[in-house]
């Protein structure tokens, strides 16, 4: 669904064209290997898949051009840049939106299975959820209309169970920052031209920064002052000028997703739901549900 839905934003993928979803997926399946890559190896698998949905990426960037079809996605807006930007060149273009792709894709699937699991072990957390569904459709002239941004943006509890998903269920393994001048910290020196890497998930988790950091409490967020306050604690999307260029989109798929989650349909475990890091945050056998439209259960 992540995918599909990214996909159609950046170069107008078609969810039944099968042989463009088929490529990726099997790259995708394998990007998190370890990377041997000889005949037989799971790398291999990947760096073979990788091939693949790059040319198809250049097929579908270059039928795009000799087109000159507009679709209204990202596609139309980088072809037209490329006019302009020298540094733009095919093979930019292609990976930048490949990567764009893979940070959307890996992430955003995984923070919606774990926001899954955790619902289904929190009601309280569901049930404040619905009150503050029930008091927006309250307020719309039209039930069945869509959500408009205001009413988005009114979704507080929603946005505090967003953030502390995030905390709780941060994928990313770690972030990379080249040491630029000697750093002392506790009687220690970092020299210059070091690679550090901060690891979210050990601040998101720290008892002295969040406690009792293992329960899953939106509420926690009334303390610190607001969602999306600007903490150094809590880092999901990084920060300073490498900050994720997904996040905003991130949070509201995310919300939506709960959004129609919790209004629309009823649901039951049947098994999995065991988080572990390998290295980046993952689900393993994933997280199995009986799903059906409300009352139908
Ligand atoms: C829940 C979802 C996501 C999480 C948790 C996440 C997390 C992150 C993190 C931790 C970084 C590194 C930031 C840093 O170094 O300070 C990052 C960078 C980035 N993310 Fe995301 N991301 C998510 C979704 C997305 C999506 C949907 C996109 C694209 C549509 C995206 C595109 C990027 C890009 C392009 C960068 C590199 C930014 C740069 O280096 O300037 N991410 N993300």
């Amino acid at each position: 669904m992540v995918f599909d839905l990214t996909a159609k934003h950046l170069f107008h993928y078609d969810p039944e064209d099968k042989n463009v979803g088929n490529v990726f997926a099997d790259f995708f399946d394998s990007v998190m290997a370890v990377p041997i890559n000889i005949p037989g190896t799971t790398h291999h698998k990947c760096m073979k898949n990788k091939k693949k949905a790059i040319q198809l990426m250049k097929d579908i960037l270059r039928e795009r051009r000799d087109s000159n079809q507009k679709k209204g996605d990202f596609l139309d807006q980088i072809i037209e840049d490329m006019k302009t930007m020298e540094f733009l060149t095919e093979d930019f273009v292609v990976y930048f939106i490949f990567g764009m792709l893979l940070a959307s894709f890996a992430t955003i699937s995984t923070n919606l299975t774990l926001a899954f699991a955790l619902l289904t072990d929190h009601p309280a957390v569901v049930k404040e959820l619905l009150e503050e569904q029930d008091n927006i459709a309250k307020s719309k002239d039209n039930v069945d209309s869509s959500l408009t941004w205001n009413e988005y943006k009114s979704m507080t509890f929603m946005s505090q169970v967003v953030d502390e998903t995030l905390r709780m269920a941060n994928i990313f393994p770690g972030i990379l920052r080249k040491v630029i001048k000697d750093i002392h910290i506790n009687g220690y020196t970092i020299p210059e031209d070091w690679t550090i890497m901060l690891v979210p998930h050990a601040v998101h988790m720290s008892p002295e920064k969040f406690p009792d950091p293992c329960t899953f409490n939106p509420w926690r967020w009334n303390d610190i002052g607001g969602t999306n306050a600007p903490t150094r604690d809590y880092i999901p999307f990084g920060g300073g000028l490498r900050h994720c260029v997904g996040a905003e989109f991130s949070r509201a798929v995310m919300a939506i997703f709960m959004r129609v989650l919790i209004t629309k349909f009823s649901w039951t475990k049947i098994k999995g739901g065991n988080a572990y890091r390998n290295p980046a945050l993952s689900l393993g056998s994933g997280f199995h549900v009986k799903i059906s439209e409300k009352g139908q259960i």
